[in-house]
This record gives C-alpha cells, sequence and structure tokens, in this order.
C-alpha cells in the first residue's frame, strides 16, 4: 500500500492486503492539501496524509523540511508564533481543527504532545503528573494517586520513582525526565501523542527504553512521531512520511519505504546520500 502524497491518501487504512482476515483502522488525522506560511516563507506545501489509530506514524527529513511544523498544526501550537497563515483542511476525528469555532482546549484534551528536550516543571514528580487532572477539575487525592501510579506505570517509569514521589523532577536523569513528561502526557488520558524527536537529547539506553515505550504505547494511543534517526523510524514505525523542502515526497508502510521506496529522493535519503 502507498498512500503518497500530494495524491489524497484513502481514509481508512488495510492493516493486512494478503491477510485472510482484512481489518480497518480508523482514521485519527486526515490533513488535506494544508499550506502552511511564515509571513513569506512557504513552508508546507500542499500536505495530503492520512493518519491511522493505534499505529506509530514516523515523519522523516532534512534539516528545514517542515517536519516539527507540520507537527505543531496537529495541536494548533503553531498558532502560537506571529504572521503564520494556512490554508487546506486538518481533521482530527472528522472535525477541522483549523476551523475557528474549533475549541483549541478541547483538542489537548484529546492530543498531548513530548517535545525535544524534557520539560518537567520545576515541581515534584507527583506534581508534575497531577499538573492536567488538576486543571480539569479533579481535586480526590484517591483519584488523584490512582492517576499517578497509573500514568507513571504506562510511562514505564513508576519502579524508579515510586518510593520519591514528592522528591523535585530535576532531581531526575534526562531520559527519567522524558518518561516523566510521557506520563504527565499520559495523565490527561489522550487519544493521540505527539512526539518531537522525544530522544534526540538522550543516551543511548534512555532512547531504547522510550522505543520499547512507544511500542507499548500504541497499543492504547495513535502516535506521530518526528525523528531525525532513520533507524528509529524504521524499528519503531508502522508508517513513515518523508518531507523535503515542505512537500510530503512519499508515505507508505515503513518498510516499503525503508526497502523498496518509489522516488529516488526518498531513496536518496535513507542511504544518506543527503541530509
Ligand atoms: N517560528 C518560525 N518563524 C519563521 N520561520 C520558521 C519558524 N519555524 C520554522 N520556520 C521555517 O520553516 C521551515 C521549516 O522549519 P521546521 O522547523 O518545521 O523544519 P524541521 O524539518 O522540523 O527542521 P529540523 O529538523 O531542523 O528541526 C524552515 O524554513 C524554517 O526556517
Amino acid at each position: 500500500m502507498t498512500l503518497t502524497g500530494p495524491k489524497k491518501a484513502p481514509t481508512v487504512g488495510i492493516e493486512n492486503e494478503n491477510a485472510d482476515s482484512v481489518f480497518l483502522k480508523e482514521t485519527v488525522y486526515e490533513t488535506s492539501d494544508l499550506n502552511l506560511w511564515y509571513g513569506e516563507n512557504h513552508a508546507l506545501k500542499n500536505i495530503n496524509l492520512d493518519m491511522y489509530q493505534n499505529e506509530v506514524t514516523a515523519i522523516i527529513g532534512p534539516s528545514g523540511c517542515g517536519k516539527s511544523t507540520y507537527i505543531k498544526t496537529l495541536n494548533r501550537m503553531i498558532e502560537l508564533v506571529p504572521d503564520v497563515k494556512t490554508t487546506g483542511q486538518i481533521k482530527y476525528r472528522n472535525r477541522n481543527i483549523l476551523d475557528q469555532s474549533y475549541k483549541v482546549e478541547d483538542l489537548r484534551t484529546q492530543v498531548g504532545m513530548v517535545f525535544q528536550k524534557p520539560n518537567p516543571f520545576p515541581k515534584s514528580i507527583y506534581e508534575n503528573v497531577i499538573y492536567g487532572p488538576k486543571i480539569h477539575g479533579i481535586k480526590n487525592k484517591k483519584i488523584l494517586d490512582q492517576i499517578v501510579e497509573k500514568s507513571l506505570k504506562g510511562a514505564a517509569i513508576w519502579d524508579e520513582v515510586k518510593d520519591r514521589l514528592h522528591e523535585n523532577a530535576y532531581g531526575l536523569s534526562g531520559g527519567q525526565q522524558q518518561r516523566l513528561c510521557i506520563a504527565r502526557c499520559l495523565a490527561i488520558e489522550p487519544d493521540v501523542i505527539l512526539m518531537d524527536e522525544p530522544t534526540s537529547a538522550l543516551d543511548p539506553i534512555s532512547t531504547l527504553k522510550i522505543e520499547e515505550l512507544v511500542q507499548e504505547l500504541k497499543k492504547d494511543f495513535s502516535i506521530i512521531i518526528v525523528t531525525h534517526n532513520m533507524q528509529q523510524a524504521a524499528r519503531i514505525s508502522d508508517k513513515t512520511a518523508f518531507f523535503l523542502n515542505g512537500e510530503v515526497i512519499e508515505y507508505s508502510d515503513t518498510n516499503t519505504i525503508f526497502s523498496n521506496p518509489n522516488d529516488k529522493r526518498t531513496e536518496d535519503y535513507i542511504t544518506g546520500r543527503f541530509g
């Protein structure tokens, strides 16, 4: 199956075309004819991409090709940048999030984000995790305790921190801080987790832990990850989109992208000829 931009990708994914029992995956995000400008700089050009439930979608491409810009449109963080203009549509669960009547707060309860550098708050581990739930009005100590345990277990860091929940999060290692940030994200029970180069500031062992975690998390969430690391995309993603100069050059099953790409530019990039 090849879902090549700018041609429109199907809205329902076929899990295994050769299997006896073919089952259909639900579309989480449907991006149609998306264009984005920073002032005069046309940073995203006619993007058409569908992303599916319980999959890991990787976004790869050389520096400056628009990966971060695109992922930031998916939770509308891009609006924080002055002088940004968009055209086209991004449907999340069938509603266009670029429509100004779509409340950004509603979107953020469904879509969590993890950034390149771990960014815990200068508070205790416990306070970091309950930050979102408290904003949503949860005050009951027993429920908050349960959320903390569930989220930290979900982020595979519970055993390491269960005896120091009230210590400052800054005392954790970089890799632990990143898993705490993932726990903070899980605490709001999102539908989708966006990850913008989540391991680029981490050592190889912490990177491996996050990669294993992503594989676990996709059972319950849909994950979209920007990565510079092509081996990482190949290891952990189901689908990969290759961006170049603001365009999607190729979007397909990760195996296809890495073993039999359609476009010469994809092949040149994944074989290290540029970027
Ligand atoms: N806040 C901003 N204001 C103006 N232009 C921006 C801004 N952020 C990004 N750009 C421009 O948009 C284009 C795409 O940048 P973007 O950061 O999305 O690329 P990227 O693929 O994520 O790069 P990298 O891999 O280096 O993080 C570039 O030309 C960049 O200079």
